[in-house]
């Protein structure tokens, strides 16, 4: 296989929620994570329990690997992100003297010394620990490694292919499931021949003789060799029962991680006993200070009566507010600057090189405007997470997020504030900050900026499971009670008599509906 297959998700794309709720944000190709409902993956205190199943497949070139390793991805249709990576993005990259021998069918691609292994592992084992990661770039025609990198986040299944994916004892270790492939070498050298004057831009003459001298020897040495390390040897040719037996395998373990994760975690979390003490103080909640004018703001927004014009209005002037209060969680430096009547003038300035906004889709939406009239030129991202009907539990569907948390280097000294309109459950942020963190981005950088926090909601939780996070928020509402919100009309209730909700009290009603309907 000659290019690293993303998030293989297209093909339920149309059953995920719109992207429209993403205001002004173009995704790019390889930038983000489209889901059809990734459930947590982590429990009440923060941390992971369940990693992403990795299934490896070798065998000869061309005997099938990735036949074998798109069928299983076809298989596992209803398994939210399965991916398949491939061993061909980590050769390694060449001198130019290197890539003229290459052109000249004089670099041997079969040992195992042409496969930067120690990266492989590495970016394997993160995205295994449900990490972000970004996989190297190769080109067949070029011969080379290229400089872009492929980002990766959220997989629950991972595919590795590779001839050499079971040859290397670090990546043996990451393995859950080992599949060998096995083929009739003349069945694989005509197929290669095929294969690589179709679509590799090579010449027979080459691709026997680079046959002769490098691959065959191989696969003799190595290759072969590796399959006493499979758990499955499956066949070259006619092996859709061979295929099936996995799915069926990997969908039972999928199954039996699930279940134990939901003994563990109760959603909605105010079921749970949050005791101690829930006031503002306690939880470290950064309360926007009670003003007359913020009082007013508050009285037309939690008004019923208010209108949609009027609703926007005071909400993007109440962003503002709370998005200029939270910037007193970021690093400022002295600084002296010379004033027109040439006075020196000692203040302050920002000392973060990378800040940027993370909104939790949809009400999150609600805060952009704010944070962009405070911070110019904020790079923003989104996250989407909605709850599963049935379940409660809450689902990620999309995960695309600004390039200074894409890339890891960066996210480890990003600052992100996160915006969502209110904290009452808690499942929503409490994912989206989890989503973060495997990114890289410290626990300290993350400001949570908020309209409302429900007192005795699911913020107990979060600020138990994340200490270090910084929460923001306008006001704080004494309860939550479960109830149906009148007049709400959309997905799922065309009629508008009303959906079953927990329902934040005093609170602002459904601030997403009233915002953007
Ligand atoms: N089970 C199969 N039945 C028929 N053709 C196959 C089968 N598996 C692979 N092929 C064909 O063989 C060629 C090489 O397969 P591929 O999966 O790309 O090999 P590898 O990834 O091992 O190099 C492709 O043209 C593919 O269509
Ligand atoms: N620049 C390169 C790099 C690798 N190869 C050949 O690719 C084969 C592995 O890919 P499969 O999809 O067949 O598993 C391997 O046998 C290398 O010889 C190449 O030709 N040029």
């Amino acid at each position: 296989m000659d290019v690293l297959d993303n998030i293989t998700e297209g093909r339920r794309r149309t059953e995920s929620p719109p992207l429209h709720y993403d205001l002004n944000i173009q995704p790019k190709k390889n930038t983000m994570l489209v889901s059809h409902g990734l459930p947590p993956w982590y429990e009440e205190d923060g941390n992971r329990i369940t990693d992403a199943f990795v299934v490896a497949v070798a065998g000869g070139s061309a005997s099938g690997k990735t036949h074998v390793a798109r069928r299983i991805v076809q298989s596992l249709g209803s398994i939210p992100a399965v991916i398949i990576l491939s061993q061909d993005s980590f050769y390694r990259r060449h001198s130019p003297e290197e890539v003229e021998l290459a052109h000249q069918n004089l670099m041997d691609f079969d040992h195992p010394d042409a496969i930067d292994m120690p990266l492989f592992a590495s970016c394997l084992a993160d995205l295994k620990a449900r990490k972000q990661t970004n996989i190297p770039v190769y080109s067949f025609a070029e011969h080379q490694r290229l400089e872009e990198t492929k980002y990766l986040y959220g997989a629950s299944v991972i595919i590795t292919e590779g001839i050499l994916a079971l040859h290397d004892p670090a990546l043996r270790q990451l393995y859950d499931l080992k599949v060998f492939v096995q083929c009739d070498s003349d069945l694989m050298l005509a197929r290669r021949i095929q294969r690589d004057t179709k679509e590799r831009g090579r010449h027979v003459d080459g691709i026997l003789d680079q046959y002769l001298r490098y691959v065959k020897p191989s696969y003799d040495n190595f290759v072969r060799p590796s399959a006493s390390h499979a758990d499955i040897i499956v066949p070259g040719s006619n092996n859709n029962v061979a295929i099936d037996l996995i799915c069926t395998h990997i969908r039972r373990q999928l199954v039996e991680r699930a279940t134990r994760f939901r003994q563990k975690m109760a959603i909605p979390r105010l079921h749970m006993s949050t005791p101690g003490d829930t006031s503002p103080e306690a939880l470290r909640i950064d309360v926007l200070p009670s003003t007359p004018q913020l009082k007013g703001i508050f009285t037309i927004l939690r008004c019923k009566d208010t209108s949609r014009q009027d609703f926007v209005f005071f909400v993007d002037r109440l962003s503002t507010l709370v998005t200029e209060f939270a910037l007193q969680h970021l690093p400022y430096v002295p600084a002296t600057v010379i004033t027109p009547t040439e006075t020196p003038y000692h203040g302050k300035t920002l000392d973060a090189r990378d800040i940027c906004g993370v909104l939790i889709l949809r009400s999150g939406g609600a805060l952009t405007r704010g944070v962009r009239r405070v911070i110019n030129d904020i790079p923003l991202g989104s996250l989407l997470v909605q709850s599963d009907a049935k379940t409660g539990e809450p689902l990620l569907f999309q995960v695309l997020l600004p390039v200074c948390v894409r890339e890891r280097h960066r996210a480890e000294n990003a600052w992100v504030f996160l915006l969502d309109a209110q904290i009452g459950t808690g499942a929503a942020g409490f994912m989206a900050i989890r989503v973060l963190l495997d990114h890289g981005v410290r626990q300290d950088h993350i400001i949570f900026v908020t309209f409302l926090v429900a007192r005795g909601g699911g913020v107990s939780v979060i600020r138990k499971a994340f200490p270090d996070i910084k929460i923001v928020c306008a006001a704080v509402d004494d309860e939550m009670r479960e109830g149906w919100l009148e007049g709400y009309k959309g997905e799922g209730n065309p009629d508008g008599v009303g959906r079953k909700c927990w329902i934040m009290q005093p609170g602002m009603g459904q601030i997403g509906d009233r915002y953007y309907l």
